[in-house]
């Protein structure tokens, strides 16, 4: 099928390298001229805006926007809006917050276009070679372009989900318990490294990789990260984050459920980027209150 990739940061640019493979035509966008002339000479067709990229296309339209959450993707819908027909198909496959997708559901039902909030799994390397794709919004829409997700998804990697948010509502969990699963390893083998065995952390992640009942996908990573620096000792320990953990907090409370070993994990993330605190302070100085405990002295 034809469709337009707009958005050609390391995602967008391994899936339309991925449909390239499977076949599919496609016309991309990005705001750098450099990834679609890299994408043109792997046999995409090159558009100069968005307009463009419209403008080449066959009704109906399919339009993949894989730009950063937030105003970019209401910047991009509103840019559309006028290019687009009844009948066309808007999918936004980043990371948006579920609520917002509904919006933009509605909001992109008033002018009869369908819209797919759609999350995306596997990395780069899955969006090159075969991703896992949550597939919310309009069923309609979502049955026209199947065909596209078959050949784009590893093996049984895509699921329509249901109504408008579902796709990124999922996807949403989905990254609360890799937050979950992240600090669990990471915890490990903190417990590893403060012990007083001499383990080579590489051959444990390829151990555990191996049969154990916590084999997994970021094992295999683990195992990667410590082949490359045994000790990582090359990158510091500060977990950055890009929200979808909070907002899977957020639900959390909002539902009145429990959810801690996300939670936690969310706040490990945040402790990371400080390197001292103001309630470590207090709770130091009230412990030598009352115990007349040491305290460290700061510089
Ligand atoms: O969706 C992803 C993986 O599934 C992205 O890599 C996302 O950035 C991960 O979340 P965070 O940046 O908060 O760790």
């Amino acid at each position: 099928m034809k469709l337009g990739m707009i958005g050609l940061g390391k995602m967008g640019f391994n899936l339309v390298g991925n449909m390239l493979r499977h076949q599919h035509e496609v016309v991309v966008y990005d705001v750098n001229a450099e990834p679609r002339q890299q994408l043109a000479e792997q046999g995409a067709v090159p558009a100069d805006s968005i307009a463009e990229l419209v403008s080449n296309l066959q009704s109906p339209k399919v339009v993949w926007m894989m730009v950063p959450a937030g105003e970019i993707v209401d910047g991009v819908i509103d840019t559309l809006i006028p290019l687009l027909s009844e009948g066309d198909i808007v999918i936004d496959g980043g990371n948006s917050h579920y609520k917002q997708s509904l919006a933009r559901g509605e909001k992109l039902r008033a002018h009869g276009i369908h819209f797919l909030d759609v999350g995306t799994s596997g990395g780069t390397d899955g969006a090159a070679q075969g991703g896992c794709f949550m597939i919310g919004g309009n069923q309609e829409g979502f049955a026209a372009i199947e065909p596209l997700f078959e050949d784009i998804a590893v093996d049984q990697g895509y699921l329509y989900a249901g109504k408008s948010g579902s796709g990124h509502f999922l996807k949403m969990i989905h990254n609360g318990i890799e937050y979950g699963m992240m600090q669990s390893i990471a915890e490990g083998f903190e417990l590893l490294d403060k012990s007083d065995f001499d383990y080579s952390y590489e051959d444990v992640a390829r151990v555990w990789s191996h049969g154990s009942v916590i084999r997994s996908w970021l094992m295999d990573l683990t195992q990667n990260a410590f082949a490359k620096d045994p000790k990582l000792e090359g990158i510091s320990g500060v977990m950055q984050s890009s929200g979808e953990g909070k907002w899977t907090v957020e639900t959390a409370l909002d539902l009145q459920a429990s959810a801690p070993v996300i939670a936690m994990s969310l706040f490990m993330r945040y402790r990371s980027l400080e390197s001292d605190t103001f309630h470590g302070k207090i709770v130091a100085a009230l412990r030598n209150e009352f115990g007349g405990h040491g305290v460290v002295k700061s510089n």
